[in-house]
């Protein structure tokens, strides 16, 4: 940890930081509706100035606040682009296209902050999905950019979400610490005549953090519903995930693509293709078989996702351009009677 990225070290922090509780939601919880976050400046000597940001997920407000996270101000020397830029933020900094961002919410749970995929030391751009905490706000594309889509990982712990993130935006595979509230990555898809801006959202699978995801969900504009093959329970969990995510999503908005990973341990296999296929068919998602490990048809998940929703807004825009000429041909609507005189 060297202090930047998501590492929130001790000398990112700033002079008489309050030390907050740490916790997840207890059993039982009321789960939050909306995040709460509380903003103010500091100086740090070492990286000057900050923002710097806490969360709680509780509405009342009886919730654990999260750890204070600071990120410096953007400008010159500090190249961070904020994806969901918060108001009190004023200038951006633009990165190339394909450039990834990466960063992690800590959901108000304890855990650690952001180095088990490796963002300890990437650079400012560690803490972009702090900037932004509610997760709520749908993306908007700036003049000139791609097109901007949020996309959500959702699934039971340990399927390999993270895995498929990190195999996508890194090219890596490595061993994941569980995530942690949600885990936030940028990337541009490059489609030939066209190209799409994810953001991508690793929510945590783990149970401890259920009540706390499909706040993640919202404003989704597509998603990977995600099990392991080899784990019966972590399909039929997918039902349950599935359910969570259309409670956020409005009715035949979003594009959603069941994914079963860990392909390379076919001999353990316990969900066979064609249960999946079903599974999706009967439900009308997209579907596709992965291993993160092997890297296989990772790249095609995202990229399928990408293209069926660039092919979705180019209908809907095809038929609101019908449905313009289709008014602007119509006779003239007879005049209102008027009873007035
Ligand atoms: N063999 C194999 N192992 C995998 C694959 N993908 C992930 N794993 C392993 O599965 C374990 C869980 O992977 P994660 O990516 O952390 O799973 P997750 O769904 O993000 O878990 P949560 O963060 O708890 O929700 C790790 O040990 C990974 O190395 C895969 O394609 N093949």
């Amino acid at each position: 940890m060297d202090g930047r990225g998501f590492s929130m070290s001790k000398a990112a922090r700033p002079a008489g930081e309050v030390a907050t509780p740490q916790g997840t939601l207890c059993p039982g919880e009321e789960p939050p509706r909306r995040a709460q976050k509380r903003n103010w400046s500091c100086q740090d000597a070492a990286e000057g100035p900050q923002r710097c940001l806490q969360l709680q997920l509780h509405p009342q407000g009886l919730g654990p606040w999260s750890r204070c996270a600071c990120f410096p101000v953007p400008g010159v020397g500090n190249p961070v682009r904020f994806s969901h830029r918060p108001a009190h933020l004023e200038r951006e900094a633009e990165l190339s296209p394909g450039q990834e961002e990466e960063g992690r919410e800590t959901g108000g749970a304890s855990g650690p902050a952001g180095d088990d995929l490796g963002l300890s030391g990437v650079n400012n751009r560690g803490k972009q999905g702090m900037a932004q905490t509610d997760g709520l706000t749908p993306p908007r594309e700036a003049p000139g950019q791609p097109r901007v889509s949020k996309l959500v990982l959702l699934g039971s712990g340990s399927v390999g979400k993270s895995s498929l993130v990190l195999r996508y935006v890194k090219d890596d595979f490595k061993s994941v610490l569980p995530t942690v509230g949600c885990a936030f990555f940028t990337k541009v898809v490059d489609l030939g005549a066209s190209s799409l801006k994810l953001e991508i959202w690793d929510t945590a699978g783990q149970e401890k953090y259920h009540s706390v995801c499909h706040l993640y969900f919202r404003g989704a504009n597509a998603a990977l519903l995600v099990y392991d093959i080899t784990r019966k329970d972590s399909f039929h969990k997918a039902r349950q995930w599935l359910a969570d995510l259309e409670k956020e999503l409005h009715p035949g908005e979003g594009v959603v693509m069941l994914v079963g990973n860990k392909t390379d341990l076919g001999e353990q296999r316990e969900v066979t293709f064609q249960e999946g296929k079903e599974f999706a068919e009967s439900n009308k998602l997209l579907f596709m078989e992965t291993s993160a490990k092997l890297n296989l048809q990772v790249s095609e998940v995202f990229s399928t996702v990408a293209q069926e929703l660039l092919q979705r807004e180019a209908r809907q825009s095809h038929s609101a351009q019908g449905d313009a000429a289709v008014v602007l041909n119509a006779s003239p609507a007879p005049q209102a009677k008027c009873c007035a005189r």
